[in-house]
């Protein structure tokens, strides 16, 4: 007769590779069952439902446990607000960000780098790898999220203020600034009404359960964009650039604001890296090469990948559709696909490495939502 002493024995040789643990001490196996036939079941409590290496996981564990002599093993995999465990509670202070698991800040130093078209896609890409996946467009200055998801419907607003977001594609909750301004003047919005306003989105939409929240930052590293890491409690942050010079010199900028709140970024995501001619099939780097990992190397902030520049990423945002939905073996799609991964792995490791902001004492000014829009 197996024991449960003997299964979390032999389940402590499964590490995981990135968070340079084994499942055990990370306390992922719960509520194991052995019947006296044999047959051994137990719970793969994961740290998110996206995580890239559940179904090896799996395999591992149930073939550990026939060669343990089980009679059958079934692993079955959970996430940690799923439903074996309640959320970890995040400690967000506002009730309607309570099922929210993880917000990430999505930035650039500099504007027309690609960030909306990076958070679209990264978004739609941690919905393909399963997890529940919301995103506020705070890019006052050209919000432009509902085009690249292809919406025109605003949410509804219910009587007590609070907003219901818009589901798009994969599922997606989307709450965009355009959904309530007319984009000619997003622009002139004064910075405390548009600081305003995000305060609103973030703390009056009902965002119900997420994994990621990602927030489309306006581009830059000024006031507005300081006040908004204040007012979000932004988890971490990625930071989002081209390989040119001049974009790399904001880039540090970007990552110099979250790190003087204390918002780690957990990685840099180069645009537009090169360009592959469909002519000669070589590859050209248009904007030169290498910045990415240099500012990497120099500031310790892990690459998370390189999106190239393909006329097919233009065209689906036009369209509606991200490109890692509609072009998903294309060399974009599996760049966002590779990107979406490496983030969950640095997030994790975040998360178990205890440096995790989840609660920052912002001033929360309430305005009345007809006035902000
Ligand atoms: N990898 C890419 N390949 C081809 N076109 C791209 C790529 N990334 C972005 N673009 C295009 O570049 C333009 C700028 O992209 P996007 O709007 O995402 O930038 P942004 O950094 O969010 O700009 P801003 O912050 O100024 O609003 C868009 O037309 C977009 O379709």
């Amino acid at each position: 007769m197996i024991t449960e002493e003997q299964i979390l024995r032999a389940l402590s040789s499964v590490q995981d590779p990135d968070l340079h643990k084994n499942i055990v001490e990370l306390g992922f196996v719960k509520n194991i069952q052995i019947s006296p036939e044999g047959d051994v079941s137990l719970d793969l409590v994961l740290t998110t439902p996206a995580c890239p290496i559940r179904d090896r996981f799996k395999n591992q564990c149930e073939s550990i446990l026939m060669h343990l002599g089980a009679r059958s093993a079934v692993v079955n995999l959970k996430a940690k607000n799923g439903s074996v465990e309640s959320s970890p509670a995040p400690n967000f202070d506002n009730e309607l960000l309570k099922g929210v698991k993880r917000i990430v800040g999505v930035a650039s130093g500099k504007g027309g780098v690609g960030k909306s078209t990076v958070t679209a896609n990264l978004a739609m890409a941690l919905s393909l790898a399963g997890a529940r996946v919301g995103v506020l467009d705070a890019d006052i200055y050209g919000p432009s999220m509902n085009i690249m998801f292809g919406v025109d419907s605003a949410p509804e607003v219910f009587p007590d203020k609070t907003l219901a977001p818009v589901e798009v594609k994969g599922g997606i909750s989307l709450v965009s600034m355009a959904m309530f301004a007319e984009s000619d003047k997003a622009t002139i919005w004064r910075g405390p009404m548009a600081s305003q306003m995000i305060q609103n989105f973030v703390h009056r939409v009902r965002w119900g359960e997420l994994d990621y929240l990602l927030i489309d930052f306006p581009p830059g590293t000024g006031d507005i964009q300081l006040t908004l890491t204040q007012q979000c409690p932004l988890t971490c942050a990625v930071v989002v650039t081209t390989p040119q010079e001049v974009a790399l010199a904001d880039c540090r900028k970007g990552l110099a604001m979250f790190d003087s709140v204390g918002v780690p970024s957990v990685g840099i995501i180069e645009n537009m890296s090169y360009f592959i001619c469909d002519g000669c099939g070589k590859r050209h780097s248009i904007f030169r090469s290498g910045g990415g990992e240099r500012i990497s190397k120099a500031l310790g902030v892990p690459m998370l990948g390189k999106v190239p520049l393909e006329p097919s990423v233009a065209d689906c945002g036009d369209l509606g559709m991200p490109a890692v939905l509609r072009y998903p073996n294309s060399e974009s799609g599996r760049a966002f696909a590779d990107i979406a991964e490496k983030t969950i792995c640095a997030i994790a490791q975040l998360e178990h490495s205890g440096n995790v902001l989840h609660n920052f004492n912002f001033r929360f000014d309430e305005i009345p939502l007809e006035e902000a829009s």
